[in-house]
C-alpha cells in the first residue's frame, strides 16, 4: 500500500473516505460531505485527463516549433487566449482572475516543455542520438535504439519553413 504523496501512488490506493474529520462530526454530515466529494473526485479525474490531452497537443506544437526553429512562446496568441478565457470564465461565473492565473500557469509549463524539446532537438542535430522527452517530470530518457534520423517524428527537412511564410 502506497502512502499519500508517494510519486507512484496507484489509483486503486485512493481512499475516497479519507478525512481528518472522521469521528469529529455528525455521521450524517460526514456522509453528505463524502457524497459531494465523490463528484469532486470525478471532476478531478476529468481534469487530469483533459490536462493530459492538452499536453499531448502542446507536445506536438513543441516538436513542430523545434523542427522549424520557432520561438517557444507566442505572446500575441497568449493574449488572445487569456482574453477569451476571461470572457468564458465570466459567463460561467468563474473568477476571471483565477482563470487567467491558471491558464498562465499551464502555459508557462508548456513553454518549459517547448524549451526542453528545442534543446533536445538541437542535441539530436549535434549528436545524431534521439532522446525522448517525457511529460511526467522525469526528464529525458535516452533512446539508444533510435539513432536513425531518417525516420524521426520530426517533420521532414523539405517541410521546413512551410509554416513561417
Ligand atoms: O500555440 C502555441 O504556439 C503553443 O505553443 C501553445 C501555447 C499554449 O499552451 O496554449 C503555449 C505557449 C505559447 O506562448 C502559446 C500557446
Amino acid at each position: 500500500m502506497s502512502e499519500p504523496g508517494n510519486d507512484h501512488l496507484s489509483v486503486e490506493d485512493f481512499d475516497p473516505a479519507a478525512s481528518s474529520l472522521t469521528g469529529q462530526v455528525d455521521p450524517l454530515v460526514l456522509a453528505e460531505l463524502l457524497s459531494i466529494r465523490s463528484s469532486i473526485d470525478n471532476f478531478d479525474a476529468t481534469l487530469v485527463y483533459l490536462l493530459a490531452e492538452r499536453f499531448k497537443a502542446t507536445q506536438r506544437v513543441g516538436i513542430l516549433k523545434a523542427a522549424h526553429q520557432l520561438p517557444p512562446a507566442d505572446p500575441n496568441r497568449e493574449k488572445a487566449q487569456i482574453h477569451r478565457l476571461r470572457a468564458l470564465a465570466e459567463s460561467a461565473h468563474l473568477d476571471p482572475a483565477f482563470a487567467e492565473k491558471f491558464m498562465n500557469f499551464i502555459i508557462s509549463e508548456v513553454i518549459h516543455h517547448h524549451q526542453a524539446i528545442s534543446q533536445s532537438h538541437s542535441e539530436v542535430a549535434a549528436t545524431g542520438v534521439l532522446p525522448m522527452v517525457s511529460l511526467d517530470g522525469q526528464g529525458f530518457v535516452a533512446s539508444p535504439a533510435r539513432t536513425d534520423l531518417s525516420s524521426t517524428e520530426f517533420p521532414p527537412a523539405d517541410d521546413a519553413g512551410a509554416h513561417q511564410k
